[in-house]
């Protein structure tokens, strides 16, 4: 399936993939202040963006290493 028909099939699946600054995830979340769980990437902390509650993910130091090992 290409990218085409992808977004054909299905429109509500936009993706939200935003980057931050840490100072903007530091505001956002309240200095990190609550965590909502880990994963393989980084910690997951309660974010919010504008008025809206948000899961603000923090990918860890190594796993960007990771990233660039495999992808780069
Ligand atoms: N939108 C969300 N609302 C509430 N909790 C969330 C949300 N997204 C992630 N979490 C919490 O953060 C944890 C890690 O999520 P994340 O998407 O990073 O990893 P995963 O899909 O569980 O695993 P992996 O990173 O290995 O794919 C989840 O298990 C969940 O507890």
């Amino acid at each position: 399936m290409d990218d085409d028909q992808r977004q054909n099939s299905s429109p509500s699946l936009e993706s939200k993939n935003r980057r931050f600054t840490f100072a903007e995830v530091q505001r956002m979340s309240n200095n990190l202040e609550r965590i909502l769980g880990k994963g393989g990437f980084g910690t997951v902390f309660r974010g919010y963006l504008d008025d809206t509650e948000a899961a603000v993910k923090m990918l860890s130091h190594s796993s960007v290493q990771g990233y660039k090992q495999r992808y780069i």
